[in-house]
């Protein structure tokens, strides 16, 4: 079951983004002291970045920020998710506000090495199959999230937490990824959404599961929910969407 949350504009939607990851990290930091999140690349870095940075209520040196996919390519290069979520988030706190974000070492190109000990880290963490408070996705506009593409084999990996993919259809071809077992046992998943051009594949998402894309296929044991702006919501039903 999701919930759908749409917004009439990317600022509304950021600061309804803002005010729920905003309460997750409270509920989580009060429960067990951290606020363990995975971000995606893409558009959402600044859609959730634009109000948050400024929230005085969040306390990002509680927050552990893994990524949901990254790009195989030194972490200034301008494909880099962490470089992305730097420029949004990270270099607008304060030094003593920083939370502990982790990259995908030093492995540049090398998808298979970089996997390795991307899922390292997360072993390291977590210690047994990471539960995210919070997973944050976008929707590709074939239906793709983090880097896990429509009839990709990744589709179907169950043992690896984080997989390499070097056939990416989306550039750049060379990508590290979570895989469905950690997504689907995360506390929540949300997806972020924007756009007139994501209209056709959000009303196939969320209105007709038989397709079973990507997007379709994240289920985790906790919640999903869509955050979304009216362009992209232009084609759903009334009845598939909430009022944040
Ligand atoms: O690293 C990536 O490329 C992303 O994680 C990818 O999965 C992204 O979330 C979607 O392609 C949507 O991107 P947009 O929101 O920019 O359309």
């Amino acid at each position: 079951m999701s919930i759908t949350y749409t917004f009439p504009s990317t600022d509304a939607l950021s600061s309804g983004l803002n005010d729920f990851v905003a309460k997750r990290s409270s509920e989580a930091i009060a429960d067990h002291g951290a606020f363990t999140v995975a971000v995606s690349g893409g558009s959402l870095p600044k859609l959730l970045s634009k109000e948050l940075r400024q929230n005085p209520n969040v306390d990002f040196s509680k927050w552990q920020i893994f990524w949901a996919d990254e790009r195989c390519v030194p972490l200034d290069d301008a494909d880099s998710n962490y470089r992305e979520l730097k420029i949004q988030l990270l270099d607008t706190l304060d030094s003593d506000k920083q939370p502990k974000s982790y990259t995908i070492g030093a492995f540049g190109k090398d998808a298979e090495k970089a996997a390795v000990d991307y899922e390292q880290q997360l072993k390291d963490y977590f210690k047994e199959l990471p539960a995210f408070d919070l997973i944050l996705l976008g929707m590709g506009p074939d239906g793709h999230c983090c880097s896990l593409f429509p009839g990709h084999p990744l589709l179907n990996e169950t043992s690896r937490w984080v997989a390499p993919i070097t056939d990416s259809p989306k550039p750049p071809p060379e990508r590290i990824t979570l895989t469905y077992p950690v997504l689907d046992n995360a506390k929540a998943v949300a997806f972020v959404t924007a756009g007139e051009g994501k209209q056709d594949m959000l009303q196939q998402i969320l209105e007709q599961p038989q397709l079973q894309l990507p997007c379709q296929r994240v289920n985790p044991k906790g919640s999903v929910f869509w955050f979304v702006d009216d362009a992209a919501a232009g084609k759903l039903q009334k009845q598939t969407i909430s009022k944040y």
